[in-house]
């Protein structure tokens, strides 16, 4: 088997609706899958460690990353700047691992286009309702900051239609199995292969 390079998935949806409690145990059954470490210039909440859940650094340093290409998509949310860093994920993706973005949708049209190859999932809340009672029952955000949120929620919910796959967040359980189901089918994608195939016929040509 030639050596293939790990996937780009791109994971979306509002803010609260439970992106990191389903993607969280399937990284811990899926070893071969890694998310990116974002920069951003967010303060830490409360348990958040640098390096971990994101890098935080200043807004120059931001600047910085910015100016030098080092970034694979930036966009500012909430007041704040978050990015992707280039160099780790090409990395990554070169070792074969499978790089989940945990990105919101302005950087993900970004990632559409300029990675035509990744594979684009949104996290959808069964209703706008439960959306709210989740960001309130986590407790993270002032009242000022959820309600922003909710606000974007709704620019960023009429983005669901560019996504390839959406998996709805009723019951956690099905939601996860469903992220397994997506990230399998993505695997056997044709658009994904293509780089595979061309290897496939150059070797059979010789
Ligand atoms: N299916 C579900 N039913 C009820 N509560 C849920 C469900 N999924 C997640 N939650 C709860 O909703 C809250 C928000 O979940 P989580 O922090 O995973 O969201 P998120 O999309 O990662 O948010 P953010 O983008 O702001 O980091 C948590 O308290 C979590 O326990
Ligand atoms: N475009 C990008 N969006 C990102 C990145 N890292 C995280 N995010 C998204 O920002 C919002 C807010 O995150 P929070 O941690 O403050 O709740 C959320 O939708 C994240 O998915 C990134 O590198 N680029």
């Amino acid at each position: 088997m030639m050596n293939k390079p790990g996937m780009l998935v791109v994971y979306s949806g509002p803010s609260g609706v439970g992106k990191g409690t389903i993607l969280g145990p399937f990284l811990n059954d899926h070893p071969n899958a890694v998310l990116s470490v974002s920069v951003t210039t967010r303060q830490p909440r409360p348990g958040e460690i640098d390096g971990v859940h994101y890098s935080f650094i200043t807004k120059d340093e931001f600047q910085h990353l910015i100016d030098t290409d080092g970034l694979l998509e930036y966009a500012q949310y909430s007041g704040n700047y978050y990015g992707t860093p280039k160099a780790a994920v090409d990395k990554m993706r070169a070792q074969g691992k499978d790089v989940f973005l945990e990105i919101e949708v302005q950087g993900a049209m970004k990632i559409k286009k300029s990675c035509p190859e990744a594979v684009l999932v949104f996290i959808l809340p069964p209703t706008y309702e439960s959306l709210k009672e989740r960001l309130l029952c986590r407790g993270t955000e002032t009242k000022e900051i959820m309600e922003a949120r909710l606000n974007t929620a709704k620019f960023e919910l009429a983005q669901a239609k560019e996504y390839d796959y959406i998996i709805i967040n009723d019951d956690v359980g099905r939601a996860r199995k469903q992220l397994c189901a997506v990230v399998e089918a993505a695997k056997c994608e044709t658009r994904y292969m293509l780089e595979y195939i061309e290897k496939l016929v150059n070797l059979t040509e010789k």
